[in-house]
């Protein structure tokens, strides 16, 4: 029998916004978590034809000394010449979205969250049923990133520069989840009261309600 396509949200906001620490508790539910980052790391995995491309392109000094794609030498170059990043973007979205779709058809949980940080900006919306938003100041963007990746403000800038700016971001949520104010446990209640609206309206989608009409006996 053919598994029908699950109920899937879309975790989505800029950079160090949050949507792993938010991820965590949906999973925490038992939700499946699919995520972009995790994803973009295995297609370009030692000996997969997305490396391959990525050296050719760019040359084997983007390989670490143990075969690894050197992933800091290649985001400072991206960021700071945007004609590389729309290669390599071009390169590498279509492999990150074949493999995040067949990644979602395999979950078995009630729903499936969706992590992917460019999904607006990529149009991605036509995946997923709902679009949920982590939202922070830009000013907290900064301070997050830098104290988490040890990147420089100009670089920062850049990254920033190259998503949605927070005000487009939030125009096409459908749900938004505010990080700002460092309050975990608060977060948490407001996941958890999303959690249980998916739930409805996965069973909405995907339940026995939801299948194909019933006949009605004829009289
Ligand atoms: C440039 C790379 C090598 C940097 O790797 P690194 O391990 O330092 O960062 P990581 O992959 O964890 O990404 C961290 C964050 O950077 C931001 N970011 C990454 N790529 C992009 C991009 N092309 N445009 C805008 N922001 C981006 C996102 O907010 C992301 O969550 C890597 O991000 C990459 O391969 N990017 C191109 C693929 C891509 O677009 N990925 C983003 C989501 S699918
Ligand atoms: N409410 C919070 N208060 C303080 N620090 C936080 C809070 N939420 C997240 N952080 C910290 O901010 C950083 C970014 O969070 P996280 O990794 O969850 O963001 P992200 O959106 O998944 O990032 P990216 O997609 O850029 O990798 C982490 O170092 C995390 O510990």
């Amino acid at each position: 029998m053919i598994k029908p396509a699950p109920y899937i949200v879309g975790l989505t906001g800029g950079i160090a916004s949050g949507k792993s620490t938010v991820a965590r508790v949906f999973a925490a539910q038992g939700i499946a978590v699919v995520d972009a980052d995790d994803i973009s790391r295995q297609v370009v995995a030692p000996g997969s034809s997305g490396l391959q491309g990525i050296l050719e392109h760019f040359g084997q000094q983007m390989l670490t000394a143990d075969g690894q794609l050197d992933r800091r030498r290649l985001r400072e170059l991206i960021f700071s010449q945007p004609d590389e990043r729309i290669w390599l973007e071009q390169w590498l979205h279509p492999r990150i979205e074949t493999a995040m779709q067949e990644a979602c058809l395999l979950a078995t949980s009630p729903y499936v969250i969706l992590m992917v940080p460019l999904l607006l900006e990529n149009g991605l919306e036509r995946l997923v049923d709902r679009v949920l938003v982590v939202d922070v100041s830009e000013q907290t963007q900064r301070q997050r990133t830098q104290a988490r990746d040890g990147v420089s403000p100009t670089q920062v800038e850049a990254i920033l520069a190259a998503q949605l700016t927070r005000a487009a971001r939030l125009a096409r949520a459908d749900d938004v989840l505010s990080n700002e104010d460092g309050s975990l446990p608060q977060l948490e209640a407001e996941i958890l009261r999303l959690h249980r609206q998916y739930l409805d309206l996965a069973a909405g989608k995907c339940g026995p309600g939801n299948s194909a009409p019933v006949q009605k006996p004829l009289h």
